[in-house]
């Protein structure tokens, strides 16, 4: 039996699949923790990375491990190939000044024509700004700019050399420096960030972009890695396409510590309301994608503030009627995305002293964070995507209430498939195709799930949207 590993460096932890690369069973699984913060040192990620990697048995008789991982976040490395300082996450929303006058200097739809983005804080050229603006000294040192995935995947190559940096079309396709219509960078654009002029960047070392199963190289030996291919890697929503061996209109819900709905696209999405990113998946399609800050961590701290596990939000959000008797959870917590509101705070509004019960508020959380998600599935039916059901997946599915509530609130079916680590699954798949230097990508077994249907509650999603665009209003103020 050939093993492949896929690694997902995602946003609060590391999971290391171990897999049969004919089949995609999985074999051996680890996970370790990231620190809880929208600043992570890149040196937490190794750690966490070679924790899991050992709870999964180690990954000395593997024949290829790829790296799936959170997008956007900015690993900016110096000519000793040091991390200059903490990368800034995706959910870093310090960069949204940055981001306003980026926008408002060359104007959204050159933005959106360029890079299929409008720029909101999540995007790692926003970020390259921010560094430009606040720390020039860092910004002078910079020799290489990379994302998670890369710099994990540069590590498992040695981590030594700048040049043998890599990336792939999906996870580049987030950066606001990248064009994945026609793969190329835009250094231009990068130049711009860095206030610099382009011939002042064209030292500076980006990822080479490799082909959907192009390997890297192979492992370093120091690493315990036996003679492993390295893949491309790739951004954890592609990754959790090729996980799900999603094809052109197949829709994807995840909620993690995001929340995410994107669909594989044979066609690029360029949406100059900037609610849906025009982002490329890891195959050679497109992943239009509308992502939200606030995800699974709503479930989180509705259950804390009713002092209950998720099994007990579950129980009490059940038992509640639809619309939670009037009260309306508009979780903007950790400011928000999509709406771009990086300010933005939370709202509980409509509530008496009739309806608030613990069950009306749970619910209210519930609803919150699917209305959240109904926001992304209206975007994405604004550019054409027809979405008759989705597929849920992320920590959040693991919600009963989610998953019952979700068809209801959502309007579609909800399949959910088993509980699995998606994208380090798709990241596997990658290192499969890597591994067999066939020209298509293994096909593995239909994904066992459950479907759920349940009558439309159309009228959760329109009273949250009143309510979201009033309390919008009061937060652009
Ligand atoms: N039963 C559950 N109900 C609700 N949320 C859950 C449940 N189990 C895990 N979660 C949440 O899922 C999130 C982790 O999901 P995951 O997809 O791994 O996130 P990420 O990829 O962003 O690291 C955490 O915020 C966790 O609290
Ligand atoms: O910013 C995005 C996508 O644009 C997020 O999807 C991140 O990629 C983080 O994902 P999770 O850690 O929540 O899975």
């Amino acid at each position: 039996m050939t093993l492949v590993a896929g690694v997902d460096t995602s946003t609060q932890s590391c999971k290391v699949l171990v897999v049969d690369a004919e089949t995609g069973r999985v074999v051996r699984e680890g996970s370790a923790s990231h620190p809880d913060a929208t600043e992570c040192h890149p040196d937490a990620w190794w750690e966490a990375f070679t924790t899991a990697a050992e709870q999964a048995g180690g990954l000395a008789d593997v024949a290829a491990v790829s790296v799936g991982g959170q997008q956007h976040g900015l690993v900016l490395l110096d000519a000793d190939g040091e991390v200059i300082r903490p990368a800034q996450l995706w959910n870093d929303t310090k960069s949204a000044g940055s981001a306003a006058d980026l926008v408002a200097e060359l104007g959204a739809e050159a933005w959106v024509q360029a890079t299929g983005l409008v720029l909101v804080p999540s995007f790692t050229v926003t970020k390259m700004r921010w560094v430009a603006d606040h720390e020039p000294e860092n910004a002078a040192r910079i020799a290489a700019i990379c994302l998670p995935h890369d710099w994990l995947t540069w590590k498992l190559l040695g981590g030594r050399d700048l040049s043998t940096l890599v990336t792939d079309r999906s996870d580049a396709s987030g950066t606001g420096y990248f064009d994945a219509v026609s793969g190329e960078y835009r250094r231009d654009l990068l130049a711009h960030a860095l206030r610099r002029d382009e011939a002042d960047v064209a030292d500076i070392v980006l990822p080479r972009v490799l082909g959907p199963h192009e390997a890297a190289g192979h492992g370093d030996p120091a690493l315990g890695l036996g003679d492993a291919l390295i893949g491309p890697g790739c951004g954890d929503n592609a990754g959790a396409a090729l996980g799900l061996s999603h094809t052109p209109g197949q829709v994807t819900v995840s909620i993690g510590t995001s929340g995410v709905v994107c669909s594989v696209s044979a066609t690029p999405v360029r949406d100059v309301t900037g609610l849906v990113a025009g982002f490329a998946d890891a195959l050679g399609n497109y992943l239009p994608l509308t992502a939200t800050i606030n995800g699974a961590r709503i479930l989180q701290a509705t259950a804390r503030v009713l002092g209950v596990d998720f099994a007990g939000l579950d129980e009490l959000a059940l038992a509640a009627e639809p619309g939670a008797g009037g009260i309306v959870f508009v979780p903007h917590l950790d400011g928000e995305r999509t709406p771009n509101l990086p300010d933005a705070s939370g709202t509980l509004a409509g509530v008496t002293l009739a309806n608030m019960t613990p069950e009306n508020v749970a619910r209210a959380g519930v609803e919150g964070l699917l209305c959240l998600l109904g926001v992304g599935m209206q975007a994405q039916r604004a550019q054409g995507v027809r979405i008759d059901g989705v597929t849920l997946i992320g920590g959040g599915a693991q919600s009963r209430a989610v998953r019952e509530l979700a068809p209801a609130v959502l309007g579609v079916a909800v399949e959910v498939p088993r509980p699995a680590q998606y994208v380090a699954l798709g990241a596997a798949r990658q290192a499969a195709w890597v591994a067999s230097g066939e020209p298509e990508p293994p096909v593995w077994s239909v994904v066992e799930s459950e479907t759920f249907t349940a009558t439309p509650t159309p009228e959760i999603q329109e009273r949250y949207d009143r309510v979201a665009a009033q309390v919008a209003d009061l937060d652009a103020r």
